[in-house]
């Protein structure tokens, strides 16, 4: 078991994960000025294990998705640390980063007719990672391959020789995952990778994704604004706003018992299919996200909270645990002894009467002081 910063406890073993995100920060600088996108987003991925990122539009997602295998544009300035398998992608020699797209992580974008080539069969574009990473192939285990790989994703052998009109969106979709798997990787981030299809068909390609990396070992990132979606698919949830992740932990309990009012929002707002129980607020959460070049000051949520502090105005909330493997930013998770301990200005009436959809924490309160004083 680590701390929620992912420093080992003690007399636990060296973690193994694949994948360890730490502190990154990436701004664009724009004409207009520059657009803090994601700030200080920290989290890992074991082997085997799927991370579901979710939020709503804007609020750094696929910054996080792109930056972890350096895909950013050129005015994206990138700090913190990317470790896949222990080597820094921020770092690494271009050689090296060749090497590990795609073999290392790869990606499944959302809306795969912009990301497939229009002019190009379908067997081609799978072709290419796999030339680009195995010289010695011959043609005859190329084909082999390419026909694998499409049944591996439910399509025919012969599909190869289309073109990617002549797939529906959901054969489309089936292929861009064939290319993802195509060099083996061990870790694979897949951003929207139904949001363009309908809900018989997205069932579908989660049910594949699913299947594809339940047994493998594969690591899986999956990024949504559906929060429902990934809680039925991932093992863990990472809640994004505002760039920063404002709580963490394992996805039934993000989904059913969040502790992050804008966690409690986003389950409300996309209750699971066939779950009346779920169906918590139909009306969805009010107001806008802010502009990341112009947050407010305090609790970037502060202004559409419905259960917001005077003290949110001034605390900008981190991390804190709130049970063994999970941890919230809000200042409402904090007991008195624990906000003492992060200096973090008491509310007289802060746990008394009606908390929902945000409560206390039954956290160990030892633990509880900013991240940047650990
Ligand atoms: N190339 C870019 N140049 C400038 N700003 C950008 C660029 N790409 C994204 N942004 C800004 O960075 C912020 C985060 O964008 P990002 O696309 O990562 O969010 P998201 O959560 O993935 O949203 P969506 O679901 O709409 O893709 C937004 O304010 C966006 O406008």
């Amino acid at each position: 078991m680590n701390h929620v910063d992912g420093t080992p406890r003690e007399g636990t073993p060296p973690r193994t994960d694949y994948l360890q995100v730490n502190d990154l920060h990436v701004t664009y600088r724009t004409a207009g000025g520059e657009i803090p996108a994601v700030r200080g987003a920290s989290f890992s991925l074991a082997p085997g294990s799927k991370l579901g990122v979710a939020g709503e539009s804007g609020c750094g997602k696929s910054t996080i998705a792109l930056a972890l295998l350096r895909l950013l544009p050129k005015t994206a300035r990138v700090t913190g640390e990317v470790l896949l398998d222990g080597e820094d992608v921020l770092t690494m020699r271009w050689g090296r980063l060749r090497a590990v797209r795609w073999a290392g992580a790869s990606i499944v974008f959302q809306g795969a007719m912009h990301s497939l080539n229009a002019v190009q069969r379908i067997g081609d574009q799978i072709a290419e990672p796999i030339l680009l990473h195995g010289s010695g192939v011959t043609p005859a285990e190329l084909k082999r391959r390419i026909g694998a790989l499409l049944e591996q994703v439910g399509l025919p052998p012969a599909r190869a020789r289309a073109y990617p009109h002549e797939l529906s969106g959901g054969q489309r979709q089936r292929v861009m995952i064939a290319m993802a798997l195509a060099c083996e990787p061990r870790l694979i981030i897949a951003d929207e990778p139904t949001t363009a299809l309908d809900v018989m068909i997205q069932a579908q390609i989660l049910r594949l994704i699913d299947s594809l990396v339940g047994d493998s070992g594969i690591s899986m990132l999956m990024i949504s604004h559906d929060l429902s979606v990934l809680a039925d698919t991932c093992d863990r949830l990472a809640v994004m706003y505002a760039g920063r992740i404002v709580e963490e932990g394992p996805a039934h309990q993000v989904f059913a018992d969040a502790r992050h009012p804008y966690s409690a929002a986003l389950s409300a707002a996309f209750p699971r299919v066939g779950d009346p129980s779920s169906r918590r607020n139909p009306h969805g959460l009010a107001g806008d996200p802010p502009d990341p070049a112009d947050l407010p000051g305090g609790c970037a949520f502060r202004p559409r909270c419905p259960v917001a502090q005077d003290r949110c105005a001034s605390v900008d909330p981190v991390l804190w645990p709130v049970g063994p493997d999970r941890a919230a930013a809000c200042v409402r998770v904090l007991s008195d002894d624990a906000a003492r301990a992060a200096g973090v200005p008491l509310e007289p009436d802060a746990f008394s009467g009606e908390v929902s959809p945000a409560r206390p924490a039954d956290a160990p309160t030892e633990n509880a002081q900013p991240e940047e004083t650990r």
